[in-house]
């Protein structure tokens, strides 16, 4: 029911950071990492996260982190989640009062507080042991290692041997993941036995392009290796490629040296000569990159933005002219962007997609895996060449002159061409051990050192200063502290990977810690979309739809970036665009009419009609240290009223009750408070543009003129009072008795009773709850859903226009939320038969995801178009 329309800039550090639920930020982070929606992706075959964690030796994806399962790590690295972690332990070292002097100063205290801080900890030897082992490449865990890559390649052999299948390709791609790749290309044949292997098993899965990609990757590093050619070759017949089969296996033919080699691939060559002849070719072509499509389609935006300074909250993007809607305002790449944690195995460390089986990795360190070779080069950078050696070398000194000299002699300085983490690289695990934002601040810094080494500017580097807000004085202490810890640490091990080659000015301390504050406020989470369970109905396009399902996807934050023009855009709890984004491009677009010279905003989280009004201030205030002044927090609306609102208890009154304490200021204001703490002040509406609702929720403010409070549990319309604790207890006992529908493993077989049970619970709680609060939408939506697994698609209809109705109150009904909704309302019409009513649903659906993604909704949500065909062939079938 959550709606994934919010730009999700920078959720608290610590859920931000390890948990594996994430989301698009902001108070989105509440509900950390996943929001369900009612649709699905494609899903992998094999997601690499199963057939690496399926592996004994698969590095660990959540906060756990390699380090610690070091013998020789495990004394000192910094463990962030850990309380008597080495990082902790370093924490607790520093004096008390250096730690309050740390934590009481302002951002103009900063070179004082760091190079005491600084001073402090190189004299204390546990700190230098946690910069020696976060920075030593020979204590590391994330560098190549032969012997493990042989290790592992024949426990692969072994479950190959034993037709474990799957246990065989998690251990082939740990020991690609492990193998050296040396400069000279001396292992080539090694690493074509391993590609060869993994391609046999991913063809013994079915996964054929997979295998198909590998046997290419094999080809391309020892191009005379008979079994890449002969495995090619079957798995183009498995395609019915057969002119392309017949060719690589005449290939592989010349280059077997073995008679039986030879036997085998002339029988092979005989049967699929046969099929030649019998059978048309239908085919599929290799690609080595499964995102090839990474551009744009559409143009760049054709709308001028302009950066103006607004009274309240800072610099703001507004254009001098009219917005229609669903136009693309803007599109950015990120100046810096990280993978997090949890997804660190699971998606692909440049596009951010869920990686395929056939995952390739870092040529240099075991962190980064990739979806495809192309992600990979760009990943690694068109300089990469000049780094193989000295990675390979496990030497941590960086060769600047020769760097500097090669690089600048063709090229300009760009940041594509310097490879992401080079600097993380070749196996240090710091890039591993700290935290993501902390990592991301090292980009930064490393992309601005490499840009003035590459520009030959050899000055002392301070830090990139970007032009970015930050709060570092409204900070809490305990922050503050740790903004310091870490950017001593960082500056440390990037000192360390520079060494000589850089000068490092006074104030880069200083600099990193503002650095570190620009990204809390400043990052925003990537989101991708991932499929769960049922989704291949939708994509498969309702070809054998049987009508019990209902399909949900899930947004997943996979990473935290910095855009730089993306800053400068304002949050509305009611924006005007929307954000998404295109591998790991940012893209925004409007979603109304945007009035020239108007604010142009997207949502960091919080929005109107997901969570009420102290909720979103509260929120805010927490994850970005401002009170939203935007236009929905100013003014007194019918979602703020009755979002989490109890029902009157005079049986025709439609006024709220709610916990809240309003309290009526004479001159039209209202301010709304929460006990004696958060208070918000809203004027009254311009009650002739609101439908009549909202006066019946809350005749008070509208018909009285004079000052009064409407406490906690009394009428908002009538002023009759509510027992609202009990109440609030027995609408909590029903949701939960509902919400057991939700925790069954499957609602194949529902016990009868539990549906009866979770009828009558909503019957009471359509008694205690006001008809427009979102507990009884959430409530209708649960039990549409049972319904329509179970097959009673009446009942699902009726309870899932209902749930719709309610959101279109709390939300409006153009919200993205509501496409979401109708979707599901047509799969349950096209499982009646009822094509009319799903034709109608789909266009209303339709509409608003074409005003929130344009033409990139076939992109970003593939099963519209697949039910488009299914609900266009339904309605010319007649079923309506
Ligand atoms: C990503 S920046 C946006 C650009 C920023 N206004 C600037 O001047 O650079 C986020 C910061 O802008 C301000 N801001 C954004 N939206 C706001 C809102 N609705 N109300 C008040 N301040 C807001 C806050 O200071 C917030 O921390």
């Amino acid at each position: 029911m959550n709606e994934p329309t919010s730009l999700d800039r920078n959720p608290p550090r610590w859920r931000r950071l390890e948990t594996s639920a994430g989301d698009a930020g902001g108070s989105h982070a509440a509900a950390e990492g996943v929001e369900p929606l009612p649709l699905l992706a494609s899903p992998v075959a094999l997601p690499i996260s199963r057939l690496l964690r399926s592996c004994a030796l698969s590095r660990r994806t959540s906060s756990a982190e390699p380090w610690a399962q070091s013998p020789s790590a495990a004394c000192c690295c910094p463990q962030p989640t850990h309380s008597s972690s080495p990082m902790e332990r370093l924490k607790s070292a520093v004096p008390a009062e250096l730690r309050r002097a740390v934590g009481e100063g302002a951002a103009a205290d900063l070179p004082s507080t760091t190079s005491r801080l600084l001073a402090f900890l190189e004299a204390l030897p546990l700190f230098r042991q946690v910069i020696g082992e976060l920075t030593d490449t020979e204590l590391a865990l994330c560098r190549k290692d032969k012997g493990r890559a042989a290790e592992l390649k024949g426990k692969g052999n072994a479950c190959f041997s034993k037709r474990e299948f799957e246990q065989a390709l998690g251990f082939y791609s740990q020991a690609l993941r492990y193998f050296p790749i040396s400069p000279d290309g001396t292992d080539a044949s090694l690493i074509a036995t391993l590609y060869v292997n993994r391609a046999s098993t991913m063809h013994k899965l079915g996964l054929l392009e997979e295998c198909l990609r590998d046997c290419d990757r094999a080809i391309s590093v020892s191009p005379n290796y008979a079994k890449a050619w002969y495995r090619r070759g079957m798995v183009n017949a498995s395609f019915k490629n057969y002119s392309s089969s017949i060719h690589d296996l005449e290939v592989a033919l010349s280059m077997e040296v073995t008679s039986s080699g030879k036997s085998n691939i002339e029988q092979e060559l005989k049967l699929i000569l046969q099929k030649h002849q019998n059978v048309n070719e239908v085919g599929t072509s290799s690609s080595n990159c499964i995102n090839a499509d990474m551009q744009h389609t559409e143009q760049q935006p054709k709308v001028i933005l302009e950066c103006t300074s607004t009274p309240n909250k800072g610099r703001g993007m507004t254009s001098p002219n009219d917005i229609s809607p669903a136009s693309l305002i803007h599109a950015e790449d990120p100046l810096a962007v990280i993978i997090l944690k949890s997804c660190r195995d699971t998606h692909c460390h440049y596009c951010f997609s869920e990686a395929p089986a056939d995952v390739v990795f870092c040529t240099s360190c075991t962190i980064p895996i990739y979806c495809s070779n192309r992600c990979q080069e760009k990943a690694i950078g068109q300089m990469s060449c000049n780094q193989n050696t000295r990675l390979e070398s496990n030497n941590n000194v960086v060769d600047i002159a020769k760097l500097s000299v090669t690089s600048t002699k063709s090229k300009t300085p760009d940041s594509k061409q310097i490879a992401e983490h080079r600097h993380e690289c070749g196996g240090v695990h710091w890039a591993a051990v700290l935290p993501a934002d902390i990592v991301l601040a090292g980009r930064i810094m490393a992309q601005y050192i490499e840009k003035q080494l590459l520009a030959g500017k050899r000055s002392t580097i301070s830090g990139p200063n970007l032009d970015l807000v930050h709060h570092y004085d409204q900070d809490s202490s305990a922050s503050k502290f740790e903004s310091h810890i870490y950017a001593t640490v960082l500056l440390l091990c990037l000192q360390s990977y520079y060494k000589s080659g850089v000068t490092w000015a006074e104030d880069s301390l200083s600099q990193l810690v503002l650095l570190i504050c620009q990204i809390k406020v400043n990052s925003i989470a990537i989101v991708h979309m991932k499929s769960m369970d049922g989704g291949k109905v939708l994509t498969k396009g309702f070809s054998g739809f049987s009508g019990a399902f209902m399909c949900s996807v899930e947004q997943v934050r996979v990473a935290q970036a910095i855009y730089m023009s993306g800053s400068f855009f304002n949050h509305s709890c009611r924006p005007n665009i929307h954000a998404y984004f295109h591998s790991r491009t940012l893209i925004l677009r409007s979603t109304e009419y945007i009035k020239a010279g108007s604010p142009i905003e997207l949502s960091y989280g919080p929005q109107v009609g997901e969570m009420d009004l102290p909720e979103r201030q509260k929120s805010l205030r927490e994850n970005y240290y401002f009170s939203c002044g935007c236009s929905s927090c100013s003014v007194l609306s019918l979602s703020d009223l009755v979002m989490n609102s109890f029902c009157c208890p005079q049986s025709n009154c439609l006024g709220a009750v709610s916990e809240l304490i309003h309290h009526r200021h004479k001159e039209n204001f209202v301010h709304v408070s929460i006990g004696e703490s958060d208070v918000c002040t809203l004027s009254l509406p311009d009650v002739s543009k609101f439908d009549e609702d909202i006066v019946k929720v809350g005749k008070l403010f509208f018909k009285s003129d004079t000052m009064f409070n409407i406490d906690p549990g009394f009428c908002m319309s009538c002023r009759s009072q509510l027992d609202f604790s009990s109440a609030v207890a027995m609408s909590d006992r029903a949701t939960s008795k509902i919400n057991r529908l939700k925790e069954l493993p499957s609602l194949d077989n529902v016990p009868e009773v539990l549906v009866a049970e979770a009828l009558q619970s909503l019957e009471q709680i359509e008694k205690l709850r006001h008809p427009y609060s979102k507990a009884l939408a959430q409530a209708h939506d649960t039990i549409a859903e049972a319904f329509a697994k179970v097959g009673d698609q009446e009942q699902a209809r009726k309870h899932c226009e209902a749930s719709i109705k309610i959101l279109e109150k709390l939300y409006h009904p153009r919200h993205i939320t509501i496409a979401h909704e109708l979707i599901k309302l047509v799969s349950i019409e096209l499982s009646m038969g009822d094509g009319a009513s799903a034709a109608a649903a789909f266009a209303r659906a339709d509409a608003i995801f074409s005003l929130y993604y344009g033409p990139d909704v076939k992109r970003i949500l593939p099963y519209v178009d697949a039910l488009r065909r299914t609900v266009s062939e339904r309605v010319k079938r007649g079923w309506s």
